[in-house]
């Protein structure tokens, strides 16, 4: 027998699956941590939660596994997009790190618009969103000048991670890809964009495939976690890349649909020069020398587990969302638009917020659960619009991440995406597509697709409902106005929020 291990850093937990050789999970460990708001708007994490959670998570699957943990051949990771983690010169973080959710870099965003104007579409091929990681380095070197003088270099979460683990760093393409530093069809960190904004490119991680070997573990690490000190050690890749990868999502044909705490709609690119103007992000794949389109909803299962804790606290979502099925589609005509924390797709917009408009004295609670998913499923539809926009099929959709655990959900996706949607046996999200990287690693694969062909299982498909996807697509002209009609309106309540 052998094993792997794909570890997946998540923003509310970190998630670590013991995968066998022939694909089955053989055991799963989490350990959650806080996301700290310091202010509206602001998203951190303390960097060494992460590296407690993992530690905690690796050493109950070793433990599961008894004398065999010595089976365990390779570990590699999938993580939370853009984050910045700026470290000193002895590789300690600065300050805690500051997330893909954050929205304080609206100001840094229209500096690089002013700066570099249209030659970052050129180079990164996306536009300057505040999620993305340059814009936290301009704000940390703007607002906290003492901590920036100590900044030697910067990384990504999996890669602080990783880092930990094993005493190196480095970043893969596919996460350095979300930075807007790389040239993302080059390959290499931009000299033109490190110059434009008076940056050093020693503060740029060497740049290595998501399978490629980064080391082996720091005995002390080995120690903790039950692991061999010689355990392989593999890059691994951003989450929606490995999600994709989980998914089998290695060609065009296929689209990927994301509900965790983002939502995301993904479509794998062989064409490094696609152009899709910025509309959505375009991205290195995982898999080498491939690329994704992809839409980003920024609060999709956010909204619901909002929803959650504001209004039923202590209840599962299964308890929460019991008589949603009771409900007809359009929730009797209460609409919600998901923008908890801002938006991305299609309105990069670090000012709207949620609404939920058309409520009647007749609504009950499950009227606005179900809205509440409505509005997510909604948001995630207008990438669908925007990559059929540009030519590409979307008839097959494969759903991953928490959303896809109620059936529901999967068949309310099938009617308003017009799509066949697709949910995976044992569904685990990226954490499968980290282990399958590490599976490629060690070389029990000739290639991700050979190693997608055996570990990534269809499960049940549901097709759209003719009545259902006619309300839906009735309903979703309507949704799409509410941005254009709240849109000053969050603009002045702005001054209100704290
Ligand atoms: N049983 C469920 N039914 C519906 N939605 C769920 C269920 N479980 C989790 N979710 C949704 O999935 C989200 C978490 O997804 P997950 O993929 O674990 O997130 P992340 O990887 O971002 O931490 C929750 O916020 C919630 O909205
Ligand atoms: O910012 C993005 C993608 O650009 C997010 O998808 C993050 O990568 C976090 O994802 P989840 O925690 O929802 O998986």
């Amino acid at each position: 027998m052998g094993y792997v291990i794909g570890i997946d850093l998540g923003t509310s937990a970190v998630k670590a699956l013991l995968v066998d050789r022939e694909g089955n999970v053989k055991a799963e460990a989490s350990r959650s941590y806080e996301l700290l708001h310091p202010r509206s708007g602001w998203s951190e994490q303390r960097p060494e939660d992460w590296i407690e959670g993992t530690i905690g998570a690796i050493a109950e699957l070793t433990d599961s596994l008894g004398e065999a943990a010595g089976q365990i051949e390779g570990i590699s990771f999938s993580g939370q997009m853009h984050g910045l983690i700026l470290l000193d010169e002895s590789g300690s973080p600065v300050r805690n790190a500051i997330l893909w959710n954050d929205t304080r870099t609206t100001e840094q965003c229209r500096e690089i618009e002013r700066t570099v104007g249209g030659k970052l579409l050129e180079i990164a091929r996306n536009p300057a969103l505040e999620g993305f990681t340059l814009p936290k380095i301009l704000w940390v070197r703007q607002h906290e000048p003492e901590a920036f003088a100590q900044a030697r270099s910067f990384v990504l979460p999996k890669d602080y991670v990783r880092y930990r683990l094993t005493g190196h760093i480095h970043m893969d393409y596919s996460d350095a890809a979300g930075t807007l530093l790389l040239d993302v069809g080059g390959k290499y960190w931009s000299s033109e964009l490190l110059g434009a904004f008076q940056l050093e490119e020693s503060l740029c991680p060497p740049l290595v495939e998501s399978h490629a070997l980064t080391g082996t573990l720091l005995v002390e690490i080995a120690e903790r976690t039950g692991l061999r000190p010689e355990t392989k050690v593999f890059a691994g890749g951003a989450d929606n890349a490995c999600g994709a990868i989980g998914a089998g999502i290695l060609a065009e044909g296929v689209t990927l649909a994301s509900i965790g705490t983002s939502g995301v709609i993904l479509s794998s690119e062989q064409d490094r020069n696609k152009n899709y103007d910025g509309k959505v992000h375009f991205f290195n794949h995982g898999k080498e020398n491939a690329y994704y389109a992809m839409g980003v909803t920024l609060s999709a299962g956010y909204s619901l587990s909002w929803f959650r804790s504001t209004f039923a606290p202590g209840e599962s979502f299964g308890e929460l969302l019991a008589d949603v099925g009771t409900i007809p589609p359009g929730s009797g005509g209460l609409l919600f638009t998901p923008y908890l924390v801002g938006e991305r797709t299609p309105h990069a917009d670090s000012v709207i917020r949620g609404s939920f408009i058309g409520v009647d004295g007749g609504h009950k609670r499950a009227h606005f659960a179900r809205a509440v998913m409505e509005g997510i499923t909604f948001s995630l539809h207008e990438s669908v619009d925007l990559l059929r926009n540009s030519g590409k099929k979307v008839d097959k959709v494969i759903s991953i991440g928490g959303g896809a655990q109620n059936p529901l959900w999967l068949q309310m996706q099938a009617d308003i995406f017009g799509a066949t949607v697709v949910a995976l046996e044992n569904e685990q999200g990226p954490g499968m597509g980290a282990a399958m990287l590490a599976a490629y690693g060690c070389g029990w694969f000739d290639s991700l697709e050979a190693c997608a062909a055996q570990y990534v299982r269809p499960g049940a498909a549901y097709e759209p409902k003719t009545e259902a996807a006619d309300v839906y697509a009735r309903l979703f002209p309507v949704y799409q106005q509410v941005y254009a009609q709240t849109r000053s309106l969050n603009e002045s309540l702005s001054a209100f929020r704290n």
